[in-house]
Formats: C-alpha cells, structure tokens, sequence
C-alpha cells in the first residue's frame, strides 16, 4: 500500500524536561511558543506534521496548522526521541519522516528547506554533523527505517547513535548543508534558555 504522504514533520515534544524548569515545549522566544516556532519552520516543507507529546502536554499545546497530535506509542512511551520517532512511523505512513525537536527554537524555514535538498534515496537517514556533533533531532528518515526503530526499542537500546550505526545513514557536513549553526542550537537547561534570551531579544 502506498503510504498516504510523501513527506511529513515530526515536531519531538513528548520529552521529560527535567532539566529545565517548565515544559521547553512551552518557552517562549520573540513572542513565539518553541513549539510554534518549530512547527513554522518546518510546516511550509511537508504534506502534513505530526507532533508527538506525552499525556500531561497534549492539553497545553493548541492543535495549529492542520497537525496530526500524536502520543508516543505504547508501551514505549517516554523511552526517548526514538520512542517518538518510532510512534511517528508507526501511526502515520509516509515516505520520508522530517523530525525537528521542540528545544531547536532557532530551526526556520531556510534551514529546513536545506536538509530537506540533501534527501539521498540511497540512504535512510539523513543526519547534520554540525562543530563535529551529530544532530539526529534535526534530521530526516526514510519509513523503512521503522523496523530497525522498533527493534532498537525491543532491545532497549535508547541511543540515538546505535541506531544511525544500524541503518544507512549519510552523515552531512556543514558545506554540505550551508545552514547556519545556530540553527542546531539546543535548549536542555535554564541557563542556555537564559543565554539565548540574552543574544536574541538583548535581555540581561
Ligand atoms: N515523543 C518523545 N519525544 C521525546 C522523548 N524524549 C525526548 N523527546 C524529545 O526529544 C528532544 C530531545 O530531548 P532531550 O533533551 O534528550 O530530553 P528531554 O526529555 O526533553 O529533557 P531532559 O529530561 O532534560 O533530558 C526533545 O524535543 C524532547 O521533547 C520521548 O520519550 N518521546
């Protein structure tokens, strides 16, 4: 059977946030919800996006811009961003899985375009290395990597990492993808969220 879209969003939102204090899911950046600016960013590019969050946040993120809200999918839930990624693949069918996660406010419209142009139907995974990091949570899947997904998760293998070894992945360079840095910048505690309030809006 064909797979209903060809290329969806998967905005990562079902994390513990427990380094930060509130749901990141919920920060607020130039007047914008992080997870609204992630859905902006990567809406324009896909035939639809799937949001995958957990039951306490599923009340607090208003459904915007047509998105499939999803939960991750039992009995993995909260077993990480392969759990979400898994949950995606699982429960919408598509080609092609554009995941963004919820803490990379500074993700736009540009830079998700770019990955999307570096899609290789030679590879099923699709992965930024940017300043020598991987960056699997700005990064593009093929469907067929949903098997090794739910193995990785039978395994209790969490690691992102083990499972890029496990599928065909093209790594991407930075000349590669011409995007800026910043876009990759991931917001885990208070004191980077603090920091970047600081270089954005000029907050002391
Ligand atoms: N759907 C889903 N997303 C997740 C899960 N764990 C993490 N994420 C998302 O993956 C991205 C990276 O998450 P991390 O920073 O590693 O973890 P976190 O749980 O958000 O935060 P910490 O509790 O501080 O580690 C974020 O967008 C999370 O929302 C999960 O179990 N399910």
């Amino acid at each position: 059977m064909e797979p209903a879209f060809s290329r969806v969003g998967v905005v990562l939102a079902g994390g513990a946030s427990s380094r930060f204090s509130g749901e990141k899911a919920l920060a607020v950046l130039q007047h914008r919800l992080f997870y609204e600016r992630v859905l902006d960013a990567v809406t324009p590019h896909v035939d639809r996006v799937i949001v995958v969050s957990k039951p306490t946040l599923q009340m607090e993120l208003s459904n915007q811009r047509d998105a499939i809200m999803i939960e991750d999918q039992p009995p993995f839930s909260g077993k990480g961003p392969i759990a979400g990624i898994y949950s995606a693949m699982k429960q919408v069918p598509a080609e092609w899985y554009v995941v963004i996660a919820v803490d990379m406010p500074l993700m736009d419209q540009k830079a998700v375009g770019k990955l999307i142009e570096c899609v290789n139907d030679s590879f099923d995974a699709i992965v930024p290395v940017v300043n020598e990091r991987m960056q699997p949570l700005a990064a593009i899947y093929h469907a067929d990597c949903l098997a090794t997904l739910h193995q990785q998760l039978l395994n209790k293998q969490y690691r992102m990492i083990d499972f890029l070894d496990s599928v065909k992945t093209k790594y991407l360079t930075e000349e590669e993808l011409a995007i800026p840095t910043e876009a990759f910048q991931n917001i885990n505690d208070d004191s980077s969220y603090k920091q970047l309030l600081k270089e954005i809006e000029g907050d002391r």
